[in-house]
């Protein structure tokens, strides 16, 4: 209560003296990462990523946090965020003497809502100093790990901190950090995916530490949406501002990017599994793909029903370890497998418990049910590398759940697409995120569109094998199916702690979509024989499939985690059939409809950049 008190304070003297100036500007800004000013060193570094040109929220927040400058960054789910603050993060560290005073605490803080994104953050900024091959150290802190884990990490004296901000006041409570020594030491402080951090529970956790943040300590706030969190967190932290928001097609913000295009289906509850099952199988949706759904049960029945037509998935969710959790976001990164079957983070959580999901929530907790690590997210910014479709197999609980899961897919230069499987039930919801959507220029014309590559009778085909194969997977084999999962992983989670100790960086130690079912699936249901499927979705197939192949997007182009992006994207161009396939046999998509959307990778979308002072 004291710290929360004292927080309130050091924000009234923040904000004493400072007037909030609104002024919009438009620019079109095409800088290289020389002109932004940053140092060769981290030029070279994104070179050797295969990153050659910055992204607009790149270009514009660089210089200003060179300059020393708090800024709030608003830009879509794969624009580029990261980097954004990491590059003139680095280059503000490499220029700090680190000989003229002793650090007893980093330099640099940067929180993130969920281990998954700690992680990716970590593995980010080090290998930005490993390339760089500059003296600088960053470690992660989790708040699973034990206060001596903690003394040990912070041991080196690192220069970064990246973890959750839960993490912070348990270093204090442990001793392992000084807030003095904070006080002393912080020069940069980073919020990323601001706006989700106070739903995530975090606000105490966020106070405690903005009480103890110097005046002198620039404080960068970055987010995909505009939220009332975000506009709190920034009247608790920043002083005088920039506001950087970045919109595309001029306008209206639109939060999807343009170049992800966005499918439905409408069918009912019972009809998912059936719908899948054609979308995969009949292959009219591109690889990698990533699957929500709402419920680990349905995850685990959606899985074991598609394995009975050999189609080999893996499984993601918030009760798995965290070891194995990584896992598994590395090998669909690296290409292993083609389909992942996620619960994002509150979905399941809601349905089980109406409470936030910060660590505080988490103590008082007694359940026997498998405990669900609250700092879990796979919406929230993990970076899947060349996940071309999202399907919504349940569709998400909010338009931000939406907007999230969408964002996984066509992220920076890449193009993608999602299909939402819409029930009866869902429509209201599905309507909200329609009308949130839908912009003051396409008001009439739908952003989210009727897939248009499955055809009834193509669907039709297969509800026989499906209502079959789907009564065959039962409550209790579903239950079974998660629990040996789980068992399954915590042993994988045991050796992958060790190996990982001993390789850090080999990944192919194990693989996490091993069939569940003691069966191998029957031959009949593993291939469907051509005369089921009709003559409009065998040539939808097709295409789909060749349009793959010219996008490099082949079983292992998952490879280079990203590597490559930017020359495989260039030739997208004009190959995806769901802006050029018609089941109506006409060559072009109807007003409003797949064909007038916009690929980005060619850089003729034209962005347009407000700065707000
Ligand atoms: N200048 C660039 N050129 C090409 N690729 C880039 C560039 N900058 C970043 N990327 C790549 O784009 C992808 C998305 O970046 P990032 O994760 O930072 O997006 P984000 O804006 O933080 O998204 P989210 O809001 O979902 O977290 C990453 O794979 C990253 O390596």
């Amino acid at each position: 209560m004291d710290v929360v008190k004292e927080a309130e304070e050091v924000e009234e003297q923040r904000n004493l003296g400072e007037e909030e100036e609104e002024e919009k500007v438009e620019e079109d800004v095409d800088k290289s990462f020389e002109e932004l000013g940053l140092d060769s060193r981290l030029i070279r570094a994104l070179s050797k990523k295969g990153i050659e040109k910055p992204t607009l929220i790149q270009q514009s927040s660089i210089p200003y946090i060179l300059e020393g400058k708090d800024i709030v960054a608003r830009a879509k789910t794969g624009s580029g965020k990261t980097l954004a603050y990491l590059l003139p993060l680095l280059q503000k560290l490499f220029s700090v003497d680190s000989g003229s005073k002793k650090k007893l605490a980093p330099s640099a803080f940067i929180l993130v809502p969920s281990r998954e994104l700690c992680q990716q953050v970590y593995s980010e900024v080090s290998s930005l100093i490993e390339l760089c091959r500059v003296q600088l150290k960053a470690v992660q802190l989790t708040s699973s790990m034990t206060a001596s884990d903690m003394r040990n990490a912070l041991a080196g004296l690192p220069e970064i901190l990246v973890s959750t901000p839960a993490c912070i006041p348990k270093c204090f409570a442990a001793g392992v950090l000084e807030p003095t020594a904070v006080s002393e030491s912080l020069e940069i402080l980073v919020l990323d995916e601001a706006d989700l951090l106070l739903s995530y529970g975090y606000e105490d956790n966020l106070r405690s530490v903005t009480s103890i943040i110097p005046r002198r300590c620039q404080c960068l706030l970055m987010s995909a949406t505009t939220s009332s969190d975000v506009e709190k967190l920034k009247k608790l932290i920043l002083h005088n501002p920039i506001v950087l928001t970045l919109t595309e097609d001029n306008d209206k913000e639109e939060p999807v990017p343009s170049n992800v295009q966005q499918f439905w289906i409408s069918c009912s509850a019972q009809d998912k599994l059936l719908h899948i099952l054609a979308l995969l199988k009949l292959e009219v949706v591109q690889k990698k793909i990533l699957i929500f759904i709402n419920t680990i049960d349905m995850g685990f029945k959606l899985k074991l029903f598609l394995e009975k037509f050999g189609i080999k998935s893996a499984i993601l969710n918030g009760e798995l370890p965290q070891n194995s959790r990584l896992h598994i976001l590395e090998q669909f990164n690296a290409g292993l497998f083609d389909y992942l079957i996620a619960t994002d983070d509150n979905s399941q959580t809601k349905k089980e418990k109406e409470e936030p999901k910060g660590e505080e929530n988490n103590k008082s907790k007694k359940r026997r049910k498998p405990k669900l690590d609250a700092e879990f997210s796979v919406v929230r910014g993990i970076d899947f590398k060349k996940v071309h479709t999202v399907i919504n197999f349940d569709m998400p609980q909010s338009v931000t759940g939406y907007i999230h899961r969408i964002g996984r897919t066509g992220r920076a230069y890449s193009s993608g697409s999602s299909v939402s499987l819409v029930s009866p039930d869902e429509m209201e919801g599905f309507e909200d995120i329609k009308s949130f959507l839908a912009n003051d220029k396409n008001k009439d014309s739908d952003i989210i569109t009727p897939f248009p590559l499955l055809t009834e009778n193509a669907v039709e085909s297969l509800r026989y094998r499906a209502e079959d194969v789907a009564k065959s997977v039962t409550k209790i084999s579903v239950r079974e199916s998660r629990a040996q999962d789980l068992r399954n992983e915590i042993i994988n989670s045991e050796k992958l702690k060790a190996h990982f100790e001993a390789n850090p960086r080999d990944l192919d130690l194990l693989r996490h979509d091993k069939p569940l079912s003691k069966t191998a699936p029957a031959p009949h249901l593993k291939d469907i024989p051509e005369y089921l499927v009709d003559l409009k979705t065998q040539e939808a197939s097709k295409a789909v499939k060749l349009a793959g192949a010219a996008m490099g997007n082949s079983r292992r182009s998952g490879g280079g985690a990203g590597r490559n992006n930017k020359n495989k994207k260039r030739s997208r161009k004009g190959g995806d059939p769901l802006k050029t396939f018609n089941p109506n046999g006409s060559k072009r998509g109807h007003g409003g409809g797949v064909g007038q959307k916009k690929d980005s990778s060619d850089g003729s979308t034209k962005q347009k950049k407000q700065k707000t002072v």
